[in-house]
């Protein structure tokens, strides 16, 4: 486990000083809508679903995808084999530890959100595929890595779907963001992460800054979220500006359901058309206490050496690559 950084620390980028010193939000649990996208037939109707999905990142930073062509049989073979990775033993999981700035191998409560100073209450797995050397478990659990692949893969796939919504809408060639997240070159930096929320002990007491996951904006282009019916707990607070928080929304968890939210990155590169949103995963009520939470969320980051600047030039150009660093490094000690 780390330990606390300052809360008040200050960084060269903007998004990580609103990140630390984010406060004015009111605790009460709010109302937003989060728009619904259906997805289906996605070629014909493309023109009519951009329309829908750029008005959600752009009012609300946060959409949930259905009949996305993503099977659920996919999605639970997926959470089956992020669950029996998870129920290895530590001294098991800790032959695949997370590679320095990479995003890739296994965590426990590293990671501390500037938000909050302390670590989330959960562990991860994560797959960044030009990094996975030594870190499958293919020892302990055979069909692992086939399992997580395809899901990777079909979450890359669809990501590039909506993203080449956010490109036409954007004035760029459909295929704008999936030429800059190439799955053929080495500085792929795209991740799939395997997420397990701690059930705790029904006597422990937490302090209001312990968090399954501290409130944050994801650094990505674009984040989906998998959750599980019944494990609950992703909020939302739309609004990227300190000044303009409202209030967090409860995020509903549906089997199948696709929860998207809009990240930094592109946020940038869209000339802050797009909105990045602050979310967190509450810790669980008491009659929740005891229960795990598994999530997969799969962070579309461009490749390493793609430069990030959009057609308005609002920001200074910066590489991809730099840019995750700066990110990572206030989040992992
Ligand atoms: O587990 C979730 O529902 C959200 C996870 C998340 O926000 C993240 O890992 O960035
Ligand atoms: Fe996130």
């Amino acid at each position: 486990m780390k330990t606390k950084h300052s809360q008040n620390q200050s960084y060269d980028l903007q998004e990580l000083n609103f990140e630390s010193n984010l406060k004015n939000v009111k605790e009460d649990v709010g109302q937003v809508k989060v728009p619904i996208i259906d997805l289906y037939n996605f070629e014909q109707r493309f023109k009519e679903i951009s329309e829908d999905l750029w008005q959600a990142a752009t009012q609300v930073g946060f959409f949930q995808l259905t009949r996305h062509g993503i099977a659920l049989d996919t999605i639970n073979t997926a959470f089956d084999a992020s669950k029996s990775f998870f129920s290895l033993n530590k001294t098991q999981k800790s032959q695949y530890p997370l590679k320095n700035g990479l995003n890739a191998g296994w965590e426990y409560m590293e990671q501390v959100r500037p938000s909050t100073g302390s670590a989330d209450q959960k562990e991860s797995y994560q797959i960044t595929l030009p990094h996975m050397q030594d870190l499958w478990p293919n020892t302990e659990l055979t069909q692992f890595k086939q399992d997580v692949l395809t899901m990777e893969h079909q979450a890359w796939s669809l990501g590039m779907k909506v993203l080449s919504c956010f490109a036409y809408k954007l004035g760029f060639q459909r295929d704008f963001f999936t030429q800059a997240h190439n799955k053929d070159k080495a500085d792929y930096q795209s991740t799939l992460r395997l997420l397990h929320y701690l059930p705790q002990d029904k006597d422990t007491q937490f302090d209001k800054n312990t968090w399954r996951a501290g409130a944050h904006t994801d650094f990505d282009c674009l984040t989906m979220v998998f959750q599980k019916q019944g494990q609950g707990g992703l909020q939302v607070c739309p609004g990227k500006n300190a000044d303009q928080h409202q209030s967090w929304t409860e995020v509903d968890a549906i089997d199948g359901v696709i929860t998207c939210n809009i990240g930094d990155m592109l946020m940038r590169w869209s000339d802050d058309k797009l909105k990045s949103t602050f979310h967190r995963v509450r810790m669980p009520k008491p009659e929740e206490i005891t229960q795990a939470r598994y999530s997969m969320a799969f962070f579309c980051q461009a490749n390493k050496n793609v430069i990030i600047q959009g057609s308005e030039k609002s920001y200074k150009p910066i590489s991809a690559e730099d840019y995750l660093n700066m990110r990572i490094a206030a989040n992992f000690a």
